[in-house]
Order: C-alpha cells, then sequence, then structure tokens
C-alpha cells in the first residue's frame, strides 16, 4: 500500500470537517475526492501538505508524512491547487521548465534539454502554440493546463490536484481525464483528484471517496458507483454541524 490514512481527524477549531477518516490506495492508482462545496476536499490536501492541524496519520510508503522532510524537493508529492494566481510577466514556457526544479540546484540556470522537455510536455497538452506566450494573458481553461504541464514535470510519485479539470471545455475536460488515467496506467503515478465532474469518471479505473457521505470509503469507479454517488450529491447536503 502506498497511501494510507488512518483515523485522520482534520478541521479549523470546533468546525471539523473530516471526521475518523481511513483508508488504503495501492500504488499506482487514480483516486477521485468527490463531495459538495466545503465538505473538506481541499482541506484532505491540507492535511497532505501539513497545512492544516489533523490527528491520525497519513503514511506515504509506510513512513509517516508528518515526519518526511520536504516530501515535494524528494519527488513524493506534487499538488495543483485549484487556483494559482501569477502577477508578474513570465513567459509560458519558463514557467513550465520550473516543474524541474527538484533537479536544479539554488541559482542553477536551466539548459536548453530543460526547455526541451518543458516544450514535449506542452506538445502533449497540444498547448505548443503557446509556448512562447505571456502567461497572464491565457485564458482560465488555458492556464489551468500550462500548471498541469508543470507539474506533469515535476514527475512525482504522489499528486494531488484540486479540481484540475473546472475551467476546461468539454473536449479537454475528455483530455485531462485520458492523460491521468495514462500516467496511472504507464507513468506508474498515484493520482488523488478532487473533481465536480462525475461523468468523466465513468471511462477511468481506479477508486471514488465521496466526502460528503457520513462515513466516507473507498469505493471502486464503476457505472454504478458514480451513478449512486451522482444521485447521492444531488438528493442534496447533510446538515453542517
Ligand atoms: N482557514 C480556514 N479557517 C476556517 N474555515 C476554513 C478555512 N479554510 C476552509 N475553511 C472552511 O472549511 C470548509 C471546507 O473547505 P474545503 O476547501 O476543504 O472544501 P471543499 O470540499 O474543497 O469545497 P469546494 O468543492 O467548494 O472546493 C469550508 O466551509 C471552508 O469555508
Amino acid at each position: 500500500m502506498i497511501v494510507t490514512v488512518k483515523n485522520l481527524v482534520a478541521g479549523y477549531g470546533q468546525r471539523v470537517l473530516i471526521r475518523n477518516l481511513s483508508f488504503s490506495i495501492p500504488s499506482p492508482a487514480f483516486l477521485a475526492i468527490i463531495g459538495h462545496n466545503g465538505a473538506g476536499k481541499t482541506t484532505l490536501f491540507r492535511a497532505f501538505q501539513g497545512n492544516v492541524e489533523y490527528e491520525g496519520q497519513l503514511l506515504v510508503h509506510n513512513h509517516d508524512l508528518r515526519h518526511l522532510s520536504n516530501p515535494s524537493g524528494k519527488g513524493l508529492l506534487a499538488y495543483l491547487p485549484q487556483k494559482a494566481v501569477v502577477n508578474f510577466p513570465i513567459k509560458v514556457h519558463d514557467l513550465v521548465v520550473m516543474g524541474l526544479f527538484r533537479k536544479k540546484r539554488f541559482f542553477e540556470n536551466y539548459t536548453s534539454e530543460d526547455y526541451t522537455l518543458a516544450a514535449q510536455t506542452l506538445e502533449q497538452l497540444q498547448l505548443s502554440h503557446l509556448l512562447d506566450h505571456e502567461f497572464t494573458t491565457l485564458s482560465g481553461g488555458e492556464q489551468q493546463l500550462v500548471w498541469l504541464a508543470q507539474l506533469m514535470l515535476q514527475d512525482a510519485s504522489i499528486n494531488l490536484l484540486d479540481e484540475p479539470t473546472q475551467q476546461l471545455d468539454v473536449y479537454y475536460k475528455n483530455k485531462v481525464f485520458e492523460l491521468l488515467q495514462r500516467w496511472v496506467q504507464q507513468r506508474g503515478k498515484t493520482v488523488l483528484c478532487i473533481t465536480h465532474d462525475l461523468h468523466n469518471l465513468l471511462p477511468m479505473q481506479g477508486y471514488l471517496l465521496n466526502l460528503s457521505k457520513p462515513h466516507p470509503q473507498l469505493e471502486p469507479i464503476s457505472p454504478q458507483t458514480v451513478q449512486e454517488n451522482q444521485a447521492f450529491l444531488e438528493a442534496g447536503r447533510q446538515p453542517v454541524l
């Protein structure tokens, strides 16, 4: 088992959002994390990054994340936030190449080989035409895909993606889920993906975790489980305590 969550309790002060959550996912695997707005999906990712106080344990390869220093620098964890803001001028390929940061020493310059890798990653996402564009002039969806390209270059074992398809058109939503499936099946990555796009999960192989359920647990993705969870979420929310 690669990722184990044991008796996790997390929230903000009196407000407990995650109560006694436990699950294990084998490696490699795809896990969709679903639930109503405010159910605690991003909070779960914050726990993985040590950005929220929690009780219980988060284990990666049987190592407690609390005791692992710099998991992103070691290529263990990479995180794609829901919104990442850039308010300085930077070209798309300069932003993407930074995904290679952990292979560089402080202040070491990126080489032409690094830029070739960045260009190849952009090509995989059909974004070569944007390579030399100013990042801040791109549309929201284009920006989201550029961040995804940067995350791909990080080449981490476990990838936490917070709504990576939120702003994408229907074509790119399908493409990104296909890409995530290939990451798992061909590159052996583990992907934890927060999403509200349940119908996009239908062709996926992996698990889902519905944090809106009273006792969330892993369910295999299948037409039946996707449909049941869609109906569950459409039926309404539990009252917030
Ligand atoms: N720093 C904080 N202090 C207090 N409450 C917070 C803090 N951050 C988030 N919350 C609250 O915790 C709840 C869960 O937030 P979280 O971001 O985990 O939800 P989510 O399931 O990811 O929702 P969404 O689908 O809307 O992104 C929300 O009601 C939010 O207002």
